[in-house]
């Protein structure tokens, strides 16, 4: 796990954003699978800066979201359809064909699960996921607990989820008590895994991961097993954690 300090949520939209551009011109034709939440929103802006300058060509790629609320139609304002609809997909122009998420609103969800986990094989695997990190270490929709060979799954979500996620919605009895979620091996399956991380809602939830165990109560603890991991956390995130800690990281 590499450590990379940056000074602030922009510097980090910036480098997040670089890296992806950098991987898609090394590979045109990359799977890239994508978050959703507040966390990767400048990155997606500075891509399309890098977009629209030129810069990167996004024809070739194909995209996988990380998740989806459940039981709530695609074009929901606050669907994770919608986000990538405005955020992703139509600024940098990506066709339907490209892009791949869990289908919330699916009539079986079991079915539905199986569905996306057999079109990600069918593309190769993913090349590069971009994760956020919940407050209780969550890595897509993947609560503590969550067993670390878990495929794409159906999940309840939890209290403390469905609060800090509430933000986008009017009220807490809005939020969707369930997801669709990529599962903890699904996602370590991919090739290279970046995760951002910034501001101080997140200091407790990174200085565990740098400084904790691997421990199927915190799920994000599992990308320490992985050989390809670039985290990339500012200032306020970074907060907590000793000079001794961020040696190890980024030495
Ligand atoms: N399902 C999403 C995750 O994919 C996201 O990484 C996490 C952090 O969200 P934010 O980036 O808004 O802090 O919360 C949500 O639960």
């Amino acid at each position: 796990m590499k450590l990379i300090p940056v000074t602030d949520r922009e510097a980090l939209s910036i480098r997040a954003a670089e890296m992806v551009a950098e991987k898609v011109q090394e590979q045109p034709d990359s799977v890239l699978g994508l978050a959703t939440g507040g966390t990767p929103e400048g990155t997606y802006q500075q891509l399309k800066k890098i977009y629209d300058h030129g810069e990167a060509d996004f024809s070739r790629i194909t995209t996988f979201n990380l998740d989806e609320y459940a039981g709530m139609p695609k074009d929901h304002p606050q669907s994770y359809h919608t986000y990538m609809q405005h955020k992703v997909f139509q600024p940098l122009q990506l066709k339907p064909e490209q892009v791949h998420l869990p289908d919330g609103s699916a009539a079986d969800l079991e079915q539905e699960c199986t569905r996306y986990e057999k079109r990600i094989a069918e593309t190769g695997g993913i090349d590069m996921q971009l994760l956020g990190l919940g407050e209780n270490g969550h890595i897509g929709f993947n609560e503590p607990g969550t067993s670390f060979s878990s495929r794409t799954h159906v999940v309840q979500l939890k209290p403390s989820t469905r609060e800090a996620n509430a933000r986008y919605f009017d009220s807490i009895e809005e939020v969707p008590q369930q997801a669709v979620t990529m599962g903890i091996e699904t996602i370590t399956d991919s090739r290279a895994i970046l995760l951002l991380v910034f501001g101080r809602r997140k200091k407790e939830a990174l200085l565990r991961l740098l400084e904790g165990e691997v421990d199927e109560g915190f799920p994000a603890s599992v990308l320490k097993k992985h050989s390809n991991v670039t985290v990339i956390a500012d200032e306020e995130a970074l907060t907590d954690v000793s000079a001794e800690v961020m040696r190890h990281f980024t030495g």
